[in-house]
């Protein structure tokens, strides 16, 4: 056990370093915390605990720290897990405590502190899906000891795995009711507060992110340990079509029967697995892309040792090329419907979103790949593909998300103006 502390009265120590079979060394000292008063603070391998000092059985008067409540007699927690930051603040007075000890041996009566603040998260109490900021911020009179804090936090949590360091950032700020810009900057200091470096594109046309996705070399997408969407589900799969349209191969479903018959009437027969040219990696397995679904082309849900990963994971029979095995995609929700941000977190909340991506929290996700095959002589070679991560439309329901466009002035309620619309039109359908 170590202690850090300026040998203060109440900090009277004998620095020393427990340390078992190379785990991490706990640490302890006293310090103030904010609205509490002087506390044990104690870092082990696990994360932070803290217990106020100098309290009585009778002081058993509450306060709130990281939105727990707490008595003078409970040991409080908060794991590395659930820390996304922690820096120092400008010095000044911290809050007067709300327990009796307040006035403990640390500091005087208006004493100044240097502070830090650790920013973590916890569930809301009203809903679960949501994740809500936690602040505590600690304080001491010696900056070295803020500073040593600041050092082993910042330690442990940079060892939390699947953190990311660099993300590509789009911005659709047509996404919802011109939505997104606002809520790229609302979420904006939660990243560059975990020092995840960012480099934001706010697109300025439909098809623009598609472009940059579909042209960005391997290398430098690998700088990147993900890309991440501010927007709605449009603006998500215009982006995951942009990504994989180059990059993943895989043999093509059998083509209909109609297509081959109406083809070979044309004296043109394709072969339907005749597929994509330059698939060198065919059959090497790439280590990267590990699947415990059954054999098919395509993406499937994937888990890799103790934990799920929402990097979109191909079967064997499909090919890749991401030599980067934390690659994800993120969204945040800004859009009308953000169908896949409610499916995968169970809410619809931009700050959540946020939180998720800086805390390397990651879900798998289905991806469905759509072959259009072409009927007429003239389009021999690749047929058509999209990828979608939510739902592939066709007829009515293309009918009637090409006619919302139209309205998108309204907001959401388009598509329920534009669905009525296209309803009473009557159109038939061949399937
Ligand atoms: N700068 C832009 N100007 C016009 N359209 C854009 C721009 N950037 C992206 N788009 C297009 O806007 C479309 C819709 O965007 P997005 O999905 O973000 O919002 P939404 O349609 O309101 O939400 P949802 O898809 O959840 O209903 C996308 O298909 C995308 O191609």
């Amino acid at each position: 056990m170590e202690r850090i502390g300026d040998g203060s009265s109440a900090d009277i120590s004998h620095p020393s370093t427990t340390e078992f079979g190379g785990e991490v060394p706990s640490v302890s000292s006293n310090l103030f915390l904010d609205h509490v008063g002087e506390v044990v603070l104690n870092l082990n391998s696990d994360g932070l605990s803290w217990k106020p000092v100098g309290t009585t059985h009778n002081d058993m008067s509450e306060c709130t720290c990281l939105g727990i409540k707490l008595t003078s007699k409970v040991e409080t927690k908060i794991k590395f897990s659930n820390i996304y930051a922690v820096e120092l603040i400008n010095g000044g007075l911290v809050h007067k405590a709300v327990l009796p000890n307040s006035g403990g041996c640390l500091l005087g009566r208006g004493s100044k502190m240097y502070r830090f603040v650790v920013h973590g998260v916890q569930r809301s109490k009203t809903n679960c899906s949501l994740w809500v900021l936690a602040t505590c911020t600690f304080g001491h009179t010696d900056l070295q000891t803020c500073q040593v804090w600041i050092n082993r936090i910042n330690d442990s949590i940079n060892k939390e795995v699947g953190r990311p360091k660099n993300l590509l950032i789009f911005v659709n700020p047509l996404s919802g009711k011109g939505k997104g810009r606002r809520t790229w900057e609302t979420v904006a200091p939660i990243f560059s507060r975990a020092k995840v470096k960012t480099k934001v594109t706010v697109t300025d046309r439909a098809g623009h992110a598609f472009d940059v996705m579909a042209s960005i070399t391997d290398e430098e997408l690998n700088s990147y340990n993900g890309v991440v969407v501010v927007g709605g589900d449009g603006f998500f799969n215009e982006i995951l079509n942009g990504l994989l349209s180059s990059r993943h191969k895989a043999p093509y479903p059998p083509a209909p029967t109609d297509f081959v018959h109406l083809a070979e009437n044309n004296n043109n027969v394709y072969d339907a697995n005749d597929t994509i040219p330059e698939t060198p990696l065919q059959n090497e397995r790439d280590p990267l892309l590990e699947s415990s679904g059954p054999s098919r082309p395509g993406f499937s849900t994937c888990r890799t040792e103790g934990r799920s990963c929402n990097t979109a994971c191909a079967d064997q029979d499909s090919i890749f090329p991401f030599p980067n095995e934390n690659f994800s995609l993120g969204i945040i929700p800004a859009g009308s419907t953000d169908a896949i941000v409610i499916c995968t977190t169970g809410a619809r909340d931009p700050v959540t979103s946020a939180l998720d991506i800086v805390l390397g929290k990651r879900v798998c996700l289905d991806i469905a790949q759509v072959v259009i095959w072409r009927k007429t002589s003239s389009s021999r070679g690749a047929p058509s593909v999209r990828y979608a991560a939510s739902f592939a439309g066709y007829g009515f329901f293309g009918d009637v998300i090409k006619e919302s466009e139209n309205y998108r002035w309204m907001g959401p309620i388009r598509y329920d103006f534009a669905g009525t619309k296209v309803f009473l039109e009557h159109s038939k359908y061949e399937v």
